[in-house]
């Protein structure tokens, strides 16, 4: 298991090329399955994540090249079951359900279990699929989901009791594109990635309205065909970027970014004290580390509010911002295993019910640390970039999920990181 050694205090300067979203790829690559012909999908960043679902797809009898950042899909001839040694490696695989059984009247897909950013079910998803039509039924820890005569639009509402759900409003969308009639989507999720899949499905020839809004309406057809598609930036990993420059930065510039996604981000960059200035296209920014800096208080919620996703990297960047901060994450509230690691490194966090209460300290010092999660090992990276001594994360296999050759951006920027190969 590859490790990460960081050796804290050197000045990050200059700038970064920010990937493709890995949130928006995973759906897109799944819904290459609703068309028999060739998709074409740029952008997609090199990650675990990404690379799994292309062994998912290529398992169920896809014809799959990847080629940098482009990946070109076949699904002429698929099967109907997922393979679960495959599936049980990403969550995120679940987002297969809904094309399968659209195109195919059958899905088999193990069923996700919880992970350890909480309870993850996904009732919500079955409840859309089955308001379409589709039977579900649970054999040997897989779902069986059949609709022989094919799926019928419906009026579903998604909202569950911690708010809309991301992936469940991609299945039913995939899954409604080829429905008979019309299905309306209410309280759908209204994250970019939610409209870039949309978007994808619509230049394939599906009829979708209202992506990217709690009403997703659609008009289902008889096909799609193939298309070429490029994904839209990853606003966490901007956001990610954004915040090792705030804590460790001379001036950082990112390239290839959307500033409309990164409002709320940026909101709270400001408010703890630094400076962000985009370009007049909005497709890049510079931040400046402030010099008066002061804690705030972040909730998250669903886009267009603050992301969950960038919950652990602003939790690093505080635990040195004089003063108090809260953080309070309403979308996973056991969302928080990074910061007992932060405190190893002498910050001063307590987490009491879903919400973090940080005291800023002077400064951190390095420690043997280790990746619970994705953006929990992003955190502790950020940590580490200023804190004394040497920090060496294990676990790094976590951080590679979602980031494209985060340790080679680093560096880059003038970071001291070392991948130690185990
Ligand atoms: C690959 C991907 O895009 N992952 C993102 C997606 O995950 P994902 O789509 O899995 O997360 P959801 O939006 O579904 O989860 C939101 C909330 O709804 C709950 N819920 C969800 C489904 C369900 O059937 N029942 C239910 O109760 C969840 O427990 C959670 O509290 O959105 C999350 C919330 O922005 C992000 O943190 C993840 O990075
Ligand atoms: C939680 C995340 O991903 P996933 O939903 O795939 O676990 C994430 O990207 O932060």
């Amino acid at each position: 298991m590859d490790k990460l050694v960081v050796h804290g205090g050197s000045p990050l300067r200059g700038s970064v090329n920010i990937s493709g979203s890995k949130n928006a790829s995973l759906p897109i690559l799944a819904a290459a399955i609703l068309s028999g012909e060739d998709c074409i999908i740029r952008r997609v960043p090199d990650v675990s994540d990404t690379n799994y679902m292309i062994q998912i797809l290529s398992a169920l009898g896809a014809d799959v090249e990847r080629s940098s950042g482009t990946v070109r899909i076949t699904c002429a001839d698929i099967s109907d079951e997922a393979p679960y040694e495959l599936v049980r490696r990403m969550r995120a695989s679940i987002c297969v359900m809904g094309p399968l059984l659209a195109r195919k009247g059958r899905a088999v897909v193990s069923l996700p279990g919880g992970c350890v950013i909480g309870d993850r079910p996904v009732d919500l998803h079955l409840r859309g699929l089955e308001a379409l039509g589709a039977k579900v039924e649970f054999e040997g820890g897989n779902i069986i989901l059949t609709a022989p005569d094919g799926l019928r639009g419906a009026e579903i509402d998604l909202r569950g009791s911690n708010g809309p759900t991301v992936l469940g409003t991609d299945n039913v969308m995939m899954a409604a594109t080829l429905a008979e009639g019309i299905t309306v989507i209410e309280s759908a999720a209204a994250e970019p990635e939610v409209l870039d899949l949309a978007n994808f499905l619509n230049a394939m020839g599906a009829k979708i309205e209202g992506a990217g809004t709690r009403r997703i309406t659609i008009e289902g057809v008889k096909e799609l065909r193939g298309v070429e598609h490029t994904v839209i930036p990853d606003r966490i990993e901007a956001g990610t970027f954004m915040a090792a420059a705030a804590l460790a930065g001379e001036g950082v510039t990112l390239n290839r970014i959307c500033r409309e996604h990164l409002k709320a981000i940026t909101e709270q960059i400001i408010k703890s004290g630094h400076r962000v200035e985009f370009n007049a296209e909005g497709d890049s920014c510079t931040v400046y580390r402030g010099e008066e800096l002061r804690g705030c208080e972040i909730s998250t919620s669903p886009y267009p509010g603050y992301p969950t996703d960038m919950q652990a990297q602003m939790t690093a960047l505080l635990v040195t911002t004089p003063g108090i901060s809260l953080i309070k994450d309403t979308i996973f509230p056991q969302r928080f295993m990074h910061c007992s690691e932060l405190k190893r490194m002498g910050a001063d966090i307590k987490v009491d019910n879903g919400t973090a209460i940080i005291r800023g300290v002077e400064k951190l010092s390095a420690a043997p640390v280790m990746a619970s999660d994705l953006r929990a090992s992003a955190a502790l990276v950020l940590a580490a970039l200023t804190a004394k001594g040497s920090t060496e994360i294990s676990r790094l296999y976590h951080i590679d999920r979602g980031y494209e050759h985060i340790d080679e951006k680093l560096l880059t920027l003038g970071a001291a990181v070392e991948r130690v190969k185990g």
